[in-house]
């Protein structure tokens, strides 16, 4: 099998892997997303967080065809195949084609299958494609014995870095909650995905579960330079491990910058950060609200 580590993209700081200009969402007169644009560079870990119902959701939803946008474009940059309009693709083309990935709030893992089935199941196309799409396993063809041996390994290398290599065995619904959110990020990676979206990846993890979540994170941004897009309301894993934020408030972007410059912006404090009652007029008349 191809080495999973021998590929990683390169990775010049300004190129953007995702263009969102002028993206609307409308749900009949409520604006979800109005009128957003933002860049999420080649490599890096990007944010999008704001306060409850700011239309996260919505953007990931957007971007990974679950909804066509009212209006804008979404350009992928596949640094091998080359430039997809995303609002333009069904969403398995956006994953197999553009080869975007994305893990969802709730965990949809297969709790009755086993950690390794999960991570087999996620590699089912280039089985099939090997199968020749029906008698080739059943035939013990060449071609499918190899390519059953480079899944097989593809899963047990993500494993390992997921520190879940002890569990494959175990039914995924066995695994604690932590596990099993690094579970979907390992089984999303066998996709081979350059840009990763992930919805919430710290919800519910306790305090080593969230170390262990970052650590995963880190891995797969600096060995594979596979780019993360990432919505989260844990402040502490965002200016951890992010290398830039944008910040939503009902639909629209109020900042967009480092780690450090969105939690001095007077606008993200008011907002999502939350400020005193007593406080709010100040902040508000600050940023001239
Ligand atoms: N399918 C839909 N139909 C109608 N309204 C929707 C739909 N999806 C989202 N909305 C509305 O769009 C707005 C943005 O929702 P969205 O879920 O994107 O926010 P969010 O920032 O992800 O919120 P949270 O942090 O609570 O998950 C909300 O007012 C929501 O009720």
């Amino acid at each position: 099998m191809s080495d999973p580590m021998s590929d990683p993209i390169s990775n010049p700081a300004s190129d953007p892997i995702l263009t969102v200009e002028h993206l609307t969402m409308r749900f009949g007169g409520l604006v979800a997303v109005g009128d957003l644009s933002f860049e999420a560079r080649r490599g890096e870990i990007t944010a999008v967080i704001g306060p409850n119902g700011a239309g996260k959701t919505t953007v990931f939803n957007c971007i990974t065809g679950f909804y066509k946008p009212t209006e804008g474009q979404i350009t992928l940059k596949n640094p091998v195949s080359g430039d997809y309009l995303l609002e333009q693709m069904p969403d398995f083309m956006i994953s197999r084609q553009a080869k975007v990935a994305r893990t969802f709030q709730n965990i949809r893992l297969f709790a009755g299958m086993t950690v390794l089935e999960n991570m087999l199941v996620a590699q089912h196309n280039p089985l099939m494609r090997a199968s020749l799409f029906s008698i080739g396993g059943i035939l013990g063809l060449p071609g499918y014995g190899r390519a059953e041996k480079e899944a097989i390994a593809k899963a047990a290398y993500w494993l390992e870095h997921a520190g879940l290599t002890a569990r494959a065995d175990d039914p995924a619904g066995d695994l604690p909650y932590g596990a099993q959110r690094r579970l979907e990020i390992a089984r999303a990676m066998c996709t081979e995905p350059v840009l990763l979206c992930l919805d919430e990846p710290a919800a519910g993890l306790n305090p080593r579960e969230s170390l262990e979540l970052n650590k995963l994170l880190r891995f797969i941004r600096k060995e594979h330079g596979t780019s993360l897009l990432l919505i989260e309301h844990d402040m502490s894993v965002v200016m951890e491990i992010s290398d830039h934020v944008v910040v939503l408030d009902y639909g629209r972007k109020i900042s967009d910058g480092s780690p450090a410059e969105v939690r001095e912006d007077p606008k993200v404090i008011a907002a999502y950060l939350g400020v005193d009652d007593s406080e709010v007029e100040k902040v508000e008349a600050e940023v001239g609200l």
